[in-house]
Formats: C-alpha cells, sequence, structure tokens
C-alpha cells in the first residue's frame, strides 16, 4: 500500500487480515477527514510524543490520539530485537499491521485491532497519524538502548552493579508491600586470584564469563543475576524463602564444579555462596551484608558450598 507520508519515514503495510468481510458496516470519521481538524490532532499528538521517551508511555499517547480520530480497540508494538511487545486496549479480529521504517531501518511492527475491518479512508487517516510517531520511537528505543548498556556488565552480559542496587531497591519495596519473600544469593569463585596468577588475566575472565552463563542457564528466568564486582556475583530470587534459595545455591556449585573446564586450572573452579533471606527492618545494604558474611563462612568452612546466613541459623 502506497502511503502519502514524505521521505525520509515510510510506514508500510505489512499485511492485512480480513478473517470475515463485514458488508454493510459504515464507517464514521466525522471532522477528522476535514484537514483542519486532522492538522490540530496531528499538532497536538506530536507535542504529546515529545513529552517522554518511555517507550509503552509513547504507544499509549498514539493509541489515545488515534482513538480520537478511528475506532481502534488495541494496538500492540513489539519489536522482537529489543524483546518488546506492548499491547494498549485489547486484541479483536480484524487487524492491520505496519511495519515502521525510516533510512531504512526498522523499528519493529504495530498492529491495530478492532472487531470490524477498517476502511480505506480510515487507514489514511491511521497512517497520517503514525507517521509522527517513528521519531519519537527512534529516540525511546536509542534511549532504552544505552540504559541497558548502561546497567550491563561488559565482559559478562549480566546486570552491573547499578542495576543490582535499582533492582534490588525495586524488589525490596515490593516484598515488603505485598509481604513476600526475598532472598539472594552472593557468590563468589573461589582461589580466582590462582587462576589469573598460574593462567593469566584472560583466562581469568573466559572463568569469570563461562561462572556467569553457568548462573544465569541454572536460575528461573524471573531471578536475576548481577556482578556485584571482581568475582562476585549476587542472584535476587523474589517470592523465594532462603532454604529454597540454598537448594539453588547448590545446584549452582554443583553446575559450576561440574560445568566450567577443569583443564583451564589444576584444581575444578568451585564457587562459594551465601544465601540470605530479607528480614523486618533489613535494608539493601543489610541484606548484602547478611548474604556476604554467610559466603564468607562458606569460605572459612572448605569452600565450594552455600551456607545459610546465620540470623536463621538457631
Ligand atoms: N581476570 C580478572 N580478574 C579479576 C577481575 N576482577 C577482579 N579480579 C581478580 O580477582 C582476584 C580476587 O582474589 P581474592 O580476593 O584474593 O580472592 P580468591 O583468590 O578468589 O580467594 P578466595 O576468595 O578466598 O577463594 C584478584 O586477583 C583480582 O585481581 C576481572 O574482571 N578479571
Amino acid at each position: 500500500m502506497s502511503t502519502n507520508f514524505q521521505p525520509p519515514v515510510s510506514i508500510n503495510e505489512q499485511k492485512t487480515l480480513f478473517p470475515k468481510i463485514d458488508q454493510g458496516s459504515s464507517v464514521e470519521l466525522g471532522s477528522i477527514t476535514k484537514s483542519d481538524a486532522l492538522r490540530d490532532l496531528r499538532l497536538r499528538m506530536s507535542l504529546l510524543l515529545q513529552t517522554t521517551l518511555d517507550t509503552e508511555r509513547l504507544v499509549r499517547i498514539v493509541y489515545e490520539e488515534i482513538c480520537k480520530a478511528v475506532e481502534v480497540h488495541g494496538i500492540n508494538y513489539r519489536y522482537p530485537g529489543m524483546q518488546i511487545s506492548i499491547m494498549v486496549g485489547r486484541q479483536n479480529q480484524h487487524k492491520v499491521t505496519y511495519r515502521l521504517t525510516a533510512n531504512e531501518d526498522t523499528y519493529g511492527e504495530i498492529v491495530f485491532c478492532r472487531s470490524r475491518r477498517f476502511k480505506e479512508e480510515e487507514l489514511m487517516v491511521l497512517e497520517s497519524l503514525l507517521d509522527l510517531f517513528i521519531y519519537p520511537l527512534k529516540n525511546s528505543l536509542q534511549y532504552r538502548r544505552a540504559l541497558a548498556c548502561a546497567l550491563t556488565d561488559s565482559l559478562t552480559g549480566v546486570g552491573n552493579r547499578q542495576a543490582l542496587m535499582k533492582t534490588l531497591q525495586r524488589e525490596l519495596d515490593l516484598a515488603d508491600r505485598h509481604s513476600l519473600e526475598l532472598s539472594i544469593l552472593m557468590i563468589d569463585i573461589d582461589n580466582f586470584k590462582a587462576i589469573n596468577d598460574d593462567h593469566g588475566h584472560l583466562t581469568g575472565d573466559t572463568v569469570l564469563k563461562k561462572a556467569a552463563q553457568n548462573i544465569v542457564n541454572v536460575i528461573r528466568s524471573s531471578d536475576m543475576c548481577f556482578r556485584f564486582g571482581g568475582e562476585e556475583f549476587v542472584v535476587i530470587l523474589s517470592n523465594t524463602g532462603v532454604e529454597q534459595a540454598q537448594v539453588i545455591g547448590k545446584r549452582i556449585n554443583e553446575s559450576i564444579s561440574e560445568g566450567i573446564e577443569a583443564g583451564i586450572h589444576k584444581n575444578p573452579i568451585t564457587v562459594s555462596i551465601g544465601a540470605a533471606l530479607l528480614q523486618t527492618g533489613m535494608d539493601i545494604e543489610k541484606l548484602l551484608q547478611s548474604a556476604d558474611d554467610a559466603m564468607y563462612i562458606a569460605k572459612a568452612t572448605g569452600k565450594n558450598k552455600t551456607i545459610i546466613a546465620k540470623e536463621l541459623v538457631s
């Protein structure tokens, strides 16, 4: 379908699904097809889209503004490359999908849904308004990418310390508000200095990457792993008691001692882990300290094990 967009923006209808033909349904566009009304709406929407870099908020603005012009029951913006899928409103049987492109770059696709098929003149209005979405969307995606980079440890690919602190505070607030259990694991690679000293820092870096991968492979996708610093990692286990956390810790112990190339080093790579449960009145620092203390007990009593923080051991 050709569009009335000016280059370099192009929004191409990729696929139109009309499973049922709605003969006789009429579409009342009212005054919106009049150029003045459409121009006013475009101006308003354009200003609103400049007020935020948040992708969810942008999609909501598009939905709310487009609904003033065309009956739409739901929109779904998705960008699998960045694992984004945002649904506003509800799904419905008639859909029209636009791939969002500018200067040959693609920024995902947007699907408009409703219970009856879209008319040609409605699609023209949709396209005219959608045109305004591309550049705010592009900025928002760039911002998202920059945020993700700033919160990722570049060596291991897991979250960095800043991400840990932000996420832990959020999880702590949620656990407090909903009276949920929250446990963490403090994980430290054993004898890591010797790995560096015997095999060099590049090998040390490889061990760090493999350790992070092993941890991520063993935990659930809802659990979160972060590099705390040096050879230390923290896993946040939401809605999890400390006994269950210890089970997960032991699984990590096994996975790393069996899973990381023993040939790298004369002894198998192992980790010592402290498990701590959020207790009433604890802040982030106290929770981390509690897990750290337990991790040091694991080190002091033979390494390659998971110990529960002492506040819980009678
Ligand atoms: N290769 C590499 N080494 C790092 C990195 N960050 C910290 N280290 C090293 O990690 C080592 C940590 O050594 P120690 O704190 O003595 O701990 P350890 O040898 O693991 O001893 P235990 O904790 O008692 O088992 C130091 O040699 C640091 O230089 C990194 O990003 N890459």
